[in-house]
């Protein structure tokens, strides 16, 4: 019998990073291979399980990448931009599959990753579940089949935690509107209107953010014209969803060649 690939999970004190941990422990196919807390953090050097509130794993909280990464065959990593694009280079080095789920990277970042990627294998989106994914291509087709008389808007709301805006995956909802349209989404986009900000302009695709609570993550995309309206919408109640889309890249990205892939790739839903 093959070895099931052994992952390592950043970040594991963080909402994600529990969560990630419970679905690795529960896999069949995946094991446990390490855990990272950022230097200082008080979970460093303590057992996950107990540092969890629960038995003991055997598993030591750990601050060094590097050496963590040299035992695993993929990195699931939902942190923070600076440490993301820290573990690209480092998981790139020890040749480990980086499933990235950070948001709130800047283009410097992503630049970063993609260089990373010329060594091993990145997954990354802002939003790792199939509904999202497959949101994403009917946008697409929704903003392709309609012209310019319907105003785009995309409107997300999360918990009051989050610290990113818009969030990772109405920016892919964006993308996936303005590739329908035609149009780069830079030179579209209108984020968080405030004052007096004159009539909305033909093609804009705005932007607004609902901070509030324990929201998990809500996402609709607004298509108005004169006299009538389409939404699509997405609401995730339960973060496991995107601990198991994260899985699943993991594994997925086991055979391929080096290079930097998506969830549509992952889910088959590329076209
Ligand atoms: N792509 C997706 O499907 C999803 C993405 N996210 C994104 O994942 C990220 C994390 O979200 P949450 O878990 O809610 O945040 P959180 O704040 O609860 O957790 C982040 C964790 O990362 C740790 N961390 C920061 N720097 C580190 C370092 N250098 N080394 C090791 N650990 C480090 C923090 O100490 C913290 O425990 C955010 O960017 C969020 O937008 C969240 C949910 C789904
Ligand atoms: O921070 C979160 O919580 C989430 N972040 C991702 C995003 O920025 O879109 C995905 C999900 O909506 C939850």
């Amino acid at each position: 019998m093959t070895e099931c690939p052994g992952v390592v999970i950043t970040g594991v004190s963080g909402r994600m990073g529990q969560m990630l941990v419970r679905e690795v422990l529960a896999s069949d196919k995946l094991k446990l291979a390490g855990a990272l807390e950022r230097s200082g953090h008080d979970w460093v050097g303590r057992d996950l399980g107990e540092a969890m509130g629960g038995a003991p794993l055997g598993v030591v909280v750990s601050d060094d990448p590097l050496e963590a990464f040299a035992r695993a065959q993929a990195v699931i990593d939902f942190t923070a931009p600076a440490a993301t694009v820290e573990f690209a280079d480092l998981a790139a080095q020890a040749r480990a599959v980086h499933v990235i789920g950070t948001t709130g990277l800047s283009e410097d970042d992503l630049a970063r990753i993609h260089k990373a990627a010329h060594h091993a294998v990145i997954v990354r989106a802002g939003n790792m579940s199939l509904g999202v994914n497959l949101l994403t291509t009917v946008t697409k087709k929704v903003a392709a089949a309609l012209d310019i008389d319907w105003d785009i808007e995309i409107i997300e709301s999360h918990h009051n935690k989050k610290v990113d805006a818009p969030s990772g995956t109405a920016l892919m909802l964006g993308e996936a509107a303005a590739e329908g349209r035609g149009v780069k989404l830079d030179e579209v986009s209108d984020r968080g209107r405030d004052g007096i900000t004159g009539a909305r302009k033909q093609g804009d695709i705005g932007f607004h953010a609902v901070r509030g609570g324990d929201i998990v993550g809500e996402h609709e995309v607004l298509f108005a014209t004169a006299g009538e309206r389409i939404t699509l919408k997405h609401v995730a109640s339960d973060r496991s969803l995107f601990a198991r889309g994260a899985l699943k890249a993991a594994l997925w990205g086991q055979d391929k060649a080096p290079g930097e892939y998506d969830m549509l790739d992952v889910l088959g839903l590329k076209d």
